[in-house]
């Protein structure tokens, strides 16, 4: 493995064009780009590298790249154990680095369920086996995500896997008591709860959005304020017992609204949207095309402007993927009997920068902080910069990716790295193409293609 990287001519977070040389796992050296000061440098970083094979530094022409930090996503389905034939951690983690990701964060419900210290470390330990980005199992809330009694929240923090993030993602943890019991014990080891809002009751049968389309389609309809009943009540609960809860997949106004609110009460409120909530709409669902069936819903164009306008003002602290590989059998069938969710991890950036950067609502440092900065943050992801004034510095983890922003791609469910082929983009042509990522100064892409 090479053991010195130079990048050549990238522009870190979009600024000033730099030299950049990765060793020994972190930027050893910025530089102005093409000067001469570069090859000392270069032949000073290759004599401290580990290794002693003294091979050349591998140079990547950066010109026209952005140097972005490694982006962090922590709402990820891995499908392993269970359901291999949809995506493996392996698979889930190929195409993560092909997305410019360089730590996922893997939902608990998996089979068996992550619920036990077992489960998260072997999980865990299949993502360091795969190598392509690191893997952080995220633990789930109650036994089985059966929602009656609580999972070994302090084995799963205290077990290597070193879980932080706890999630019963698919479900709702909707008893109150136990959602406040969740809250208080990840307290004491500086955890979150992560809740996927929605309140059973009022979207049993529930097929799409409710509203004038789910009318006319003559489809059951999955109601905003059932989401936002949860987030406004969980966000009374965090300020009461003081304790961190971050919302899932968030997509109406009203769950903007709320969150605001619970923000400006200064409670440890973080939430999250995904890029299919920003870009997509209810009106897809008249195709019946079961690719467009998610939960929670595609919402209406009102619902999309909200969203993007509070990820735009930090309401939102960041962009989730909620990358749900289904095989084809349970996808690919009638609209009622199709699992919901959509592919992710090889498009967030693209969808991203279509529907936040190319209309002005975020730069290129905003993207990192949504994309990376802050969900490192509320994850606890460590070996990432925390913010920009530490990305690109020396003596900063060379965990990075290179984003070529005037290239785009038309998507091609095969062509993905995922096991699974339900992306929702199909046939559409996204900005944006990941050239290299890199982990702790190793390459895991060059060229586009995963190392
Ligand atoms: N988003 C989805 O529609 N599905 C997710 C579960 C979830 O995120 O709630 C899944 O696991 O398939
Ligand atoms: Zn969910
Ligand atoms: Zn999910």
């Amino acid at each position: 493995m090479t053991s010195v990287i130079v990048l050549r001519d990238v522009r870190p977070l979009g600024g000033d064009p730099r030299d950049l040389v990765l060793a020994q796992g972190v930027v050893a050296a910025v530089a102005p780009p093409g000067g001469g000061e570069l090859t000392g440098v270069v032949a000073d970083a290759a004599e401290g590298a580990a290794s002693g094979t003294r091979r050349g530094p591998l140079v990547v022409d950066g010109r026209d790249l952005i140097a972005l930090p490694g982006l962090v996503d922590l709402h990820t389905h891995l499908r392993e154990p269970g359901r291999e034939d949809a995506e493996t951690v392996e698979s889930g983690t190929r195409a993560a680095a092909l997305g410019g990701y360089t730590t996922v964060f893997a939902m608990a419900n998996t089979d068996p369920v992550a619920d036990t210290a077992g489960v998260v470390e072997q999980v865990w330990r299949l993502g360091q086996d795969a190598g392509h980005c690191d893997v952080r199992p995220v633990g789930a809330v109650t036994r089985g995500l059966a929602g009656t009694q609580l999972a070994e929240l302090g084995a799963m923090a205290s077990s290597a896997a070193a879980v932080r993030v706890f999630s019963d993602d698919g479900h709702c943890v909707s008893d109150a008591l136990l959602m406040r019991r969740a809250l208080e014990y990840v307290k004491a080891f500086g955890g979150v709860v992560a809740q996927h809002a929605e309140e059973p009751r009022l979207t049993a049968g529930a097929q799409m959005n409710e509203g004038a389309t789910a009318a006319r389609l003559g489809l059951p309809g999955w109601p905003a304020v059932a989401e936002e009943a949860i987030i406004a009540r969980d966000a009374l609960l965090a300020g009461h017992v003081g304790s961190r809860l971050h919302i899932c997949h968030v997509s109406t106004a009203g769950s903007v609204d709320i969150i605001r609110w619970a923000k400006a009460k200064g409670w440890q409120v973080t939430a999250e949207v995904t890029p299919h909530h920003l870009l997509l709409t209810e009106e897809l669902v008249t195709s019946y095309d079961p690719v467009f069936k998610v939960n929670p819903p595609l919402r209406t164009k009102a619902d999309t402007e909200a969203l993007r306008a509070g990820l735009a003002d930090g309401t939102i602290d960041c962009v989730a993927t909620d990358h749900a590989p289904h095989a084809s059998e349970d996808k690919e069938t009638e609209w009622a009997a199709a699992r919901p969710g959509m592919l992710g991890l090889e498009t967030a950036l693209s969808v991203v920068i279509q529907t936040m950067v190319a209309t002005g609502h975020l730069d290129w440092a905003d993207v990192a902080e949504r994309m990376a900065f802050a969900p490192a943050r509320i994850g606890g992801v460590t070996d990432t910069a925390p913010d920009p004034a530490g990305f690109a510095q020396v003596g900063a983890p060379a965990t990075l990716t290179l984003l070529d922003p005037q290239a785009s791609r038309v998507i091609d469910p095969h062509a993905l790295a995922s096991r699974s082929g339900n992306t929702p983009y199909r046939g559409r042509n996204l900005p944006g193409l990941i050239r290299a990522t890199f982990l702790r100064g190793r390459p895991t892409v060059l060229d586009g293609k995963i190392v």
